[in-house]
C-alpha cells in the first residue's frame, strides 16, 4: 500500500529562539553580565581583557581561576552569555599578545566551555554567535536596533575598528527579522496557492536584502583594513590547519580530553551567519563542494563503501554546511526544518508572473551581496596580505569612497585551488589598489621577503620599517592569511580557499535565477 507522507510542518520562528523583529538576535538584547557573584571572576577579567593582554598579565589572571560550574546558569540567555565570555577568554588565552601562543586551554576555561557548548549545541570555540549575535547592546534601549544605536559588548583590542567589524554584522542580522518572517509566510502562502501573497512576501525578502547590502557597504566607514588584517583578525582565528602559526595539532582542552587528544576547529566568521544560509534555503539556491572538496569526498566515499555504509549527500559536504556546527543548535535546527519545508522555487517557476519577477530580484540582490562581500575580502584580506605589514592605514571615515566597483572585483578563477590549507591567488586576479601611494609602497621594504609569511614576528624599527625578529616559528605565531610572494600563494587560516570558494558560491546564486 502507498503511504502518503504528511507535509512537513512550516517552522515557527519562536520555537527556534528567533524573533520576527530581530531575527537571530535576541530581541531584548544579549545579557550584558552574568548575575550574582559566583561568575564574577570571569566577568572581572572580561572587563579588562584588552588591558590585561596589553600588559602581559592575561594568562596569569586566567590561570588563577577556579573551574566554575555552568550548571548554575539558569536559562538560555545566561548560557549564551557564559559562552560569549568563555569564547573571548579562550581566544585571548591561546593567541595572547606578544607572547608565545598556547597549545592548550587550562581546565578553568576548557571544562566550562565544553559543557556550555554542549548545552547550546555549538562547537566550543569563538564564532559568529559569540562575536556578533550575542555581543551587542542598545545605546538607547527605547530606540530600535540600527548602526547608530548599538555598541559591541566586547572586543579583544579595545579598538573601535574591531567593534565596527562586529556591529556591521549585527546590523545585517537585524534585517533578518522581517526577512525570516517573510520566508516562512511565503511557504505557507505557497501551500495555500495564494500567488499574490507569495509575491508580497518575496517583495519583503527583496527589500531586506537591499537593506543588508546597504549595511554591508558601511564596513569601510569605520573598520580600517590594515588594522583588521594585522591586529584584529588574528584573534578570530581558530585552531584548525594552524601549523604555521604554531598549533600543529590544534588545541588541547585540558581537564576534558586525554593528554594527546588535541581538538581542531575553524575560527569565527560571518560565514557562520544563519541568516545568509536561510536566504539560500528559502530561495532554493543550491551549493556544491569545491573541486578539492570533491577529492576528499571521493576518498570518504571509498572508505564508506569499504565499510558498507551509505553514500553521503553532496550538500552535506560543503563548507557552508560544515559551518552549521558553529551555529547555535536551535538556529541550526531551524535551517534543517526550513530545508525540509522549502517549496518556493518550484512554485514560482510554475506560476511565473510577479512571483518570478520578485524571486529574481531576491536572487539578484543576494548575488550583489556576494559581489560586495568579495570586494570586502579583497580589500581586507588579499591586499593587506600582498602588501605586508608597513603599508600604513587606508583612509576611511566616509562611506566607502574607495569601494571597488563591481567591475573591479577579482576576475573569476577556476574553483580548483586546494581547499582549506592553501589558496592560490594570481597577482592578476587582485585588483590594483585604488589607494596606491608611492609613500606607502616605499615603506614596505620587506614585503618581497619570505618574512611576510610570519608577520607576527616582525617589529618596526624607529622609522617604521619592519624588521624580522628571531623567535622560532610558533613562538609568537598568530594566525594570518599568509602570502608568500615568491609562490603567490595565500594560505588560509583554516577556513576556505578564499576567492575560488566565494566566487563559486556567488555563481551558484546566479544559477538559480528563474528563466521565463
Ligand atoms: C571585513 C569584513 C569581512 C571579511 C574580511 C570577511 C571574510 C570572509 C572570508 C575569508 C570568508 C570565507 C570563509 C572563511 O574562511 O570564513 C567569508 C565567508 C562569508 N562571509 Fe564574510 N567577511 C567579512 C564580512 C562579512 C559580513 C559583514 C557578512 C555578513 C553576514 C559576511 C558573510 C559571509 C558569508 C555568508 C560567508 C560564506 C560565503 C557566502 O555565503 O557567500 N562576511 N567571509
Amino acid at each position: 500500500m502507498l503511504s502518503v507522507k504528511a507535509p512537513t510542518a512550516i517552522p515557527k520562528l519562536q520555537d527556534y529562539d528567533i524573533s520576527p523583529l530581530t531575527g537571530f538576535l535576541p530581541p531584548e538584547g544579549p545579557l550584558r553580565r552574568l548575575p550574582g557573584t559566583y561568575f564574577e571572576p570571569w566577568e572581572d577579567i572580561m572587563d579588562q581583557i584588552s588591558a590585561l593582554l596589553l600588559c602581559g598579565r592575561f594568562r596569569a589572571r586566567v590561570n588563577k581561576l577556579e573551574i566554575l560550574d555552568v550548571d548554575r546558569l539558569v536559562n538560555l540567555r545566561e548560557q549564551q552569555r557564559a559562552f560569549v565570555v568563555l569564547c573571548f577568554l579562550s581566544h585571548a588565552y591561546v593567541w595572547g599578545k606578544n607572547e608565545p601562543i598556547s597549545q592548550s586551554l587550562p581546565p578553568c576555561l576548557a571544562v566550562p566551555i565544553v559543557k556550555v557548548s554542549e548545552q547550546l549545541g555549538i562547537n566550543p570555540i569563538g564564532c559568529n554567535a559569540s562575536q556578533v549575535v550575542w555581543n551587542w547592546r542598545l545605546m538607547d534601549p527605547s530606540e530600535p536596533i540600527s548602526l547608530d544605536n548599538i555598541g559591541a559588548l566586547h572586543t579583544f583590542t579595545g579598538s573601535t575598528d574591531e567593534a565596527w567589524f562586529y556591529l556591521v554584522t549585527v546590523g545585517i542580522e537585524a534585517h533578518g527579522g522581517r526577512a525570516l518572517a517573510a520566508m516562512v509566510n511565503s511557504m505557507t502562502a505557497v501551500r495555500e496557492g495564494d500567488e499574490a501573497r507569495v509575491a508580497c512576501c518575496l517583495q519583503d525578502i527583496d527589500s531586506s536584502i537591499q537593506d543588508i547590502n546597504r549595511t554591508l557597504k558601511t564596513m569601510y566607514d569605520k573598520c580600517d583594513p590594515y588594522l583588521f588584517y594585522w591586529k584584529i583578525r588574528p584573534y578570530l582565528a581558530g585552531w584548525e590547519n594552524m601549523s604555521e602559526a604554531g598549533l600543529p595539532h590544534g588545541v588541547l582542552y585540558q581537564g576534558v580530553d586525554a593528554r594527546d587528544q588535541f581538538r581542531q576547529y575553524a575560527g569565527g566568521s560571518a560565514g557562520q551567519s544563519s541568516l545568509i544560509q536561510a536566504f539560500d534555503i528559502a530561495l532554493g539556491i543550491a551549493h556544491y563542494p569545491t573541486s578539492d572538496q570533491w577529492r576528499c569526498i571521493k576518498d570518504e566515499e571509498k572508505r564508506r563503501a569499504a565499510q558498507g555504509l551509505p553514500k553521503t549527500k553532496p550538500s552535506h559536504t560543503t563548507y557552508l554546511y560544515g559551518m552549521r556546527s558553529h551555529m547555535p543548535g536551535l538556529h541550526r535546527r531551524f535551517l534543517e526544518d526550513l530545508t525540509k519545508a522549502a517549496n518556493l522555487r518550484p512554485y514560482v517557476d510554475s506560476v511565473q508572473g510577479d512571483c518570478a519577477r520578485w524571486y529574481n530580484r531576491c536572487v539578484a540582490g543576494l548575488k550583489k551581496f556576494r559581489d560586495l562581500h568579495i570586494q570586502i575580502v579583497t580589500r581586507y584580506i588579499v591586499l593587506p596580505a600582498r602588501k605586508g605589514p608597513s603599508i600604513g592605514s587606508f583612509s576611511f571615515g566616509t562611506s566607502h569612497p574607495d569601494a571597488l566597483s563591481d567591475s573591479e572585483a577579482p576576475s573569476t578563477e577556476k574553483a580548483n585551488a586546494p581547499s582549506r590549507l592553501q589558496v592560490k591567488v594570481k597577482t592578476s586576479d587582485v585588483p590594483e589598489d585604488p589607494l596606491k601611494s608611492p609613500r606607502l609602497r616605499a615603506s614596505s621594504p620587506t614585503s618581497k621577503s619570505g618574512d611576510i609569511l610570519y608577520p607576527q614576528l616582525m617589529h618596526a624599527d624607529r622609522i617604521g620599517h619592519p624588521i624580522a625578529s628571531q623567535p622560532p616559528l610558533g613562538e609568537h605565531g598568530i594566525a594570518k592569511t599568509l602570502l608568500d610572494p615568491s609562490s603567490e600563494i595565500i594560505r588560509g587560516t583554516g577556513g576556505t580557499d578564499l576567492m575560488p570558494f566565494l566566487k563559486q558560491v556567488r555563481d551558484e546564486t546566479t544559477d538559480s535565477l528563474i528563466r521565463p
